[in-house]
């Protein structure tokens, strides 16, 4: 697509905008970042260094070979000359290093929609920089083949002082297209975003979700190749998010365009992508089937949890004393015999297992509700072994990403095929949508001051549930600075099935 004369317009284009943030420079067709923050923007350019896109595969669009990058963080600042030269022979930096991201290598292929998951904090906004140009590894390289149209951070390439109209040009100069590019995207930029009535305002007057939804559709309206995305997702009201993930279902099934996708949003990464990698503490922990890696994530936000206290030692299910012949594999704590008569692991339910058969959430309130509301649910397991257990569950935003609320291990003292209530005071959240997942684990035999998980809700069986406020924004779910106790009151379900047994007697504990 780009060449010289391309180059050429779309610099033109740049020197008659307005002044404006500082957005990444290159984000034409080939592009090589190496560590020593050489950036070499034409193929010709590439080929006089030992670095080129050449050795890419066709189908290959963005290759990010063995990359790391540190961050220095001032500690101590020299106040003059004669303290900069004690600090010098003291061996004081005035600087800490971070290393963010270790080690990331991957390649993403031409019609991927290519997911990048990870806990707060985890190195995926750094990586997506890094992929956009706008910083440079400190090891490694980036090979980029394509024009790629980042959207990473609200307000780089817009001016506030300038209208709508003046800003969707300035920001398509900023991205690489010529004047006339961007007359022909013009018209269907603003019909996306529906502004059309406010195109001749200042965008300092436009509300926030106006601003974000013309930053947004700029970004995917703009004919790039590569479209570079961090947490998306929210923007904008439910009738634009509903646009939105039209516009990612129909660019899903185009084979020339590429997406590469930051989200906390495991519903997405499962919807659109086809591809994925998790980050965890800055290195690549999953990659590649995006089910495995949205699993892996889910199951990443249920860990690591503080050492639990020493559990009671757990009393036998009603009606399933010790001895009782089906039992005696499990009772004596023989998983392997117990697994034995069991169907093969490939036969459960991601997550859970011959030992733990049965582990769900089920929602016993609406599943809408408000911060003036309580929310009861209840996890269902069967597990039928005599040995210290733990539930653990958690409170995913679904918006915001990361865990909002987990109550630590919570020791379990019911056998067999058992529900446990739990009731949540709503009025700690704010508007948002949560997912509730459930694990549970036991003390790791090898470490007795650690735990392992024996088995954890899958997508299928944790539960989803929204927060809705009047009036109030939402994904705004951050939990309130208030304090709460968690009920927690236990069925047996066996019950039923065993005359005596009363499902409810002694059957409250509080936690
Ligand atoms: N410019 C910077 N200078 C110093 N440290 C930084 C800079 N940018 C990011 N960091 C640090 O790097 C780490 C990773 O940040 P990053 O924003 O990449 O994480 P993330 O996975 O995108 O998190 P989130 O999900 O919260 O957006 C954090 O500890 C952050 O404080």
């Amino acid at each position: 697509m780009t060449s010289k004369s391309s180059e050429k317009s779309s610099r033109d284009a740049a020197a008659s905008a307005p002044s404006s943030p500082s957005v990444p420079s290159s984000l034409d067709e080939e592009t090589i970042i190496t560590a020593a923050g050489e950036r070499h923007e034409t193929t010709e350019e590439a080929l006089e260094s030992p670095d080129t896109t050449d050795d890419l595969p066709e189908d290959v669009v963005l290759r990010v070979n063995h990359v790391s990058k540190v961050f220095r963080l001032p500690t101590e600042r020299a106040s003059g000359l004669k303290q900069a030269f004690i600090n010098w022979t003291r061996g004081i930096k005035g600087y800490r290093e971070q290393q963010v991201l270790r080690d990331i290598s991957f390649d993403v292929h031409r019609g991927d929609f290519f997911g990048i998951v990870g806990r707060n904090g985890s190195g995926k906004s750094t990586l997506l920089k890094l992929i956009s140009g706008i910083y440079v590894p400190e090891s490694g390289q980036i090979m980029r083949r394509g024009k790629l149209v980042p959207f990473i951070e609200l307000g780089v390439g817009f001016n506030p002082e300038l209208t709508g109209r003046e800003n969707v040009y300035l920001n398509g100069a900023l991205l690489g297209f010529s004047r006339t590019e961007i007359d022909a995207m013009y018209d269907d930029i603003v019909q996306f975003a529906e502004l059309e009535d406010f195109m001749d305002q200042k965008l300092k007057n436009y509300s926030s979700g106006m601003q974000v939804r013309l930053a947004f559709s700029v970004a995917i309206k703009a004919q790039g190749d590569i479209l570079v995305l961090d947490e998306v997702l929210a923007v904008g009201d439910e009738a634009f998010q509903r646009k939105c993930n039209n516009f990612f279902a129909s660019i899903k099934k185009d084979p020339t365009k590429t997406v590469i996708l930051v989200t906390h949003d495991m519903g997405a990464v499962k919807k659109y992508c086809n591809r994925a990698i998790l980050i965890k503490d800055g290195r690549i922990v999953e990659s590649g089937n995006k089910d495995d890696v949205a699993d892996r994530y889910s199951l990443e936000n249920l860990e690591p949890l503080s050492t639990p206290a020493p559990a009671p030692a757990p009393a036998p299910a009603e009606g399933e004393g010790a001895g009782e012949g089906s039992g005696e594999a499990e009772a004596s704590g023989d998983a392997a015999a117990a697994a034995a008569a069991q169907p093969a692991p490939e036969q459960y339910p991601l997550g859970l297992n011959a030992r733990v058969p049965l582990l769900r959430v089920n929602a016993v309130s609406s599943p809408v509700v408000s911060s003036d509301d309580e929310f009861t649910f209840d996890v269902e397991y069967r597990f039928d072994e005599k040995t210290p257990f733990f539930l653990t569950f958690a409170l995913q935003d679904m918006t915001r990403g990361g865990t909002t609320y987990e109550p630590g291990m919570l020791p379990m003292t019911r056998t067999g095929h058992q529900k446990v209530s739990f009731t949540l005071p709503m009025r700690a959240f704010t508007s948002t949508d949560f997912k509730i997942v459930a694990s549970l684990s036991e003390p790791d035999p090898e470490n007795p001051e650690e735990t392992q998980r024996i088995a954890f809700t899958n997508n299928e069986n944790s539960l989803m549930f929204t927060v809705r406020n009047d009036g109030e924004k939402t994904h705004d779910g951050l939990i309130k600075q208030t304090w709460f106790d968690l009920h927690q009151h236990y069925e047996d379900m066996d019950a039923e099935s065993e005359p005596g047994t009363d499902a409810e007697s002694g059957a409250t504990d509080a936690a």
